[in-house]
């Protein structure tokens, strides 16, 4: 039985319909995407999930049974806008939230200190929130969905306002985290994000889902559309071929050429071989962003 289970949950606010018959399981040991545009209910799904807001329709099982008040310390939230006091000493607020969720005081007081380390963070547990850097908020954030060891962790947009260094450590972490059995449900606007941490996604759009599976299998499922080719020399006429419905030449000598079927790839070998040496050659899967904008539109809701 999974972690998390949300059968044909429907969520109305005044007659509109935030969510519309969103159903997806969670397994332990897994990060699972939850992609949609913005106001596609992705918020409003996680904060059913987290029992803040009740759904109008459906179940949500968490191990197989209905909500109850024992279940906050499963759980753990980093929601999208920061959810800590600014004026509050951070130690105190972490051990406080720790104890909230069922952590003894000296367990608590170890698991910060870990936290703390992890996150090279050492010097803040005396500051407050508001004295910090969006980023490092962000990561005392995530230390408190997480300072109780939640069985289930609801990540929403977590690597906002993060500088490169810090996002690879927070995804460092939420692996590791997943690794040790975490059922993770995590929500993002970046694809690649999705395509590197998570194995299943569902994508909503307009607060249905649209887009439901496995990741590979559903990259394998939409025609393979780009070739990338790299020669020393150019090839010409590439947009002349049956099938090329356009061409790129990057400043790396890399092309990137759009066809309209895999037929047209053969073609495009063969022209760039009768000019001479092929260095790569490559018909590519969709990226997750391409298979975004096809599926749920670029505009915003
Ligand atoms: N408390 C509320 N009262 C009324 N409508 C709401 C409320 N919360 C959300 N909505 C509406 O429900 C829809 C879904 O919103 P939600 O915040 O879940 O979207 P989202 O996918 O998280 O968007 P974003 O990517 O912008 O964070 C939107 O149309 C939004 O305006």
């Amino acid at each position: 039985m999974n972690p998390l289970q949300l059968n044909g949950i429907v969520k109305q606010y005044a007659g509109h319909t935030a969510v519309d018959g969103l159903s997806l399981e969670v397994e332990a040991g897994e990060i699972y995407g939850l992609l949609g545009a913005n106001g596609a209910g992705k918020t409003t799904t996680m904060r059913m999930v987290l029992g803040l807001i009740y759904p109008d329709e459906g179940s949500i099982l968490y191990n197989g049974k209905p909500y109850h008040s024992g279940l906050q310390p499963l759980m753990g939230y980093l929601p999208e806008e920061r959810g800590l006091y600014p004026k509050v000493k951070i130690s105190d607020q972490l051990l406080y939230l720790a104890n909230l969720r069922g952590m003894k005081n000296a367990d608590a007081k170890q698991s910060l200190r870990y936290w703390l380390e992890r996150f090279d963070a050492m010097e803040y547990e005396n500051k407050r929130i508001e004295e910090l850097s969006k980023g490092n908020q962000q990561k005392m954030g995530f230390i408190a969905a997480v300072i109780h060891r939640p069985q289930i962790l609801i990540l929403d947009e977590a690597f906002s306002g993060l500088d490169p260094v810090n996002v690879e450590m927070l995804k460092e972490v939420v692996l590791e985290l997943r690794s040790e059995g975490t059922a993770i449900l995590f929500s993002t606007h970046r694809m690649e994000h999705v395509e590197e941490l998570c194995r299943h996604l569902t994508m909503l759009r307009r607060s249905k889902p649209v887009l439901q599976g496995d990741i590979r299998e559903i990259k394998k499922s939409y025609p393979r559309e780009h070739v990338l080719l790299r020669t020393p020399q150019p090839v010409p006429n590439l947009e002349l071929l049956e099938g090329v419905q356009s061409v790129n030449r990057h400043d790396d000598g890399n092309y990137r050429i759009h066809i309209t079927n895999e037929e047209a790839a053969q073609r495009i070998l063969q022209a760039a071989v009768a000019q001479g040496t092929v260095d790569r050659f490559e018909i590519q899967e969709p990226t997750l962003n391409e298979i975004f904008i096809k599926v749920v539109g670029s505009s915003h809701e």
